[in-house]
């Protein structure tokens, strides 16, 4: 079991203060993080990716904190949001190259992407150049990049932009199956992205949670999350959903 603990999570920029007193746990499985333009998820994640620094608050992986970056950069993947990389080189020698940045032995390093390569069914891609993939095989690659350190938790920042309908919902699957063994956190402003796949739900608007909890308790119908959602965000909740 995966536990990521939170406690008083404060960031602010120029003294703007983009998170606000955060307090959750989450454990393994698909944990959807909502929120608008600009309410705090990147800086959230980007936190507990250990890419930016915390103000205050503490922020315990598996019982690590974030501020010992190196053991936490061996249990956490990351694609970040608008992943661009190496353009010109094939996918099988980006994964490598990114493979030995991350101080992976080669002979791990090979077999991972071999089990990658299959696992996301990009083994006849191998050779092809990233710039000549279309966009959800890249989002593919990304993760695949993501998951060479074999990570507890797998952190994705809005990863179905510029994607076409079936690219999405082979996304989503993909990350509903990568969610039974480890944490996957899927941040989102489209709320259909995650409506079927999330167990978890973590709600911000403005740098404050404003939901934190199990799917199923925000809406039994998960038809009915995105309705919930707005409703919630524009201040007139309705308990009736
Ligand atoms: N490096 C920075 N310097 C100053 N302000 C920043 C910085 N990074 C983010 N912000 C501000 O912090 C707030 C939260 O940004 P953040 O990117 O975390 O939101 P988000 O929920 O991920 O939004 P989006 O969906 O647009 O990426 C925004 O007002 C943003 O302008």
């Amino acid at each position: 079991m995966t536990e990521i603990q939170v406690t008083n999570l404060n960031k602010s920029f120029k003294q703007q203060p983009v998170l606000k007193h955060l307090n959750f746990e989450i454990s393994t499985g698909v944990v959807g993080l909502l929120g608008r333009n600009g309410a705090g998820k990147t800086t959230l994640m980007k936190i507990m990716a250990t890419l930016l620094k915390k103000d205050a608050g503490e922020v315990l992986i598996n019982h690590i904190s974030v501020t010992e970056v190196r053991k936490i950069r061996t249990i956490i993947g990351y694609l970040p949001q608008n992943f661009q990389f190496y353009r010109n080189m094939r996918v099988e020698d980006a994964l490598n190259y990114l493979g030995l940045l991350s101080e992976i032995k080669q002979s791990l390093l090979t077999d991972r992407i071999e089990g990658l390569l299959t696992r996301l069914n990009l083994t006849r891609y191998r050779k092809y150049k990233i710039k000549e993939l279309s966009g959800g095989l890249k989002q593919r690659v990304g993760i695949a990049q993501a998951l060479l350190n074999d990570p507890q938790v797998l952190i994705v920042d809005e990863p179905t932009v510029g994607l076409d309908p079936e690219e999405r919902d082979n996304f989503r699957q993909l990350i509903g199956e990568l969610g039974r063994k480890r944490i996957v956190i899927f941040s989102t402003h489209i709320v259909e992205d995650i409506a079927h796949i999330s167990d978890q739900l973590l709600i911000l608007e403005k740098g404050s949670l404003v939901f934190k909890g199990q799917t199923s308790d925000f809406v039994k119908d998960p038809d009915k999350l995105e309705a919930k959602y707005l409703a919630l965000i524009r201040g007139d909740y309705d308990e009736d959903f």
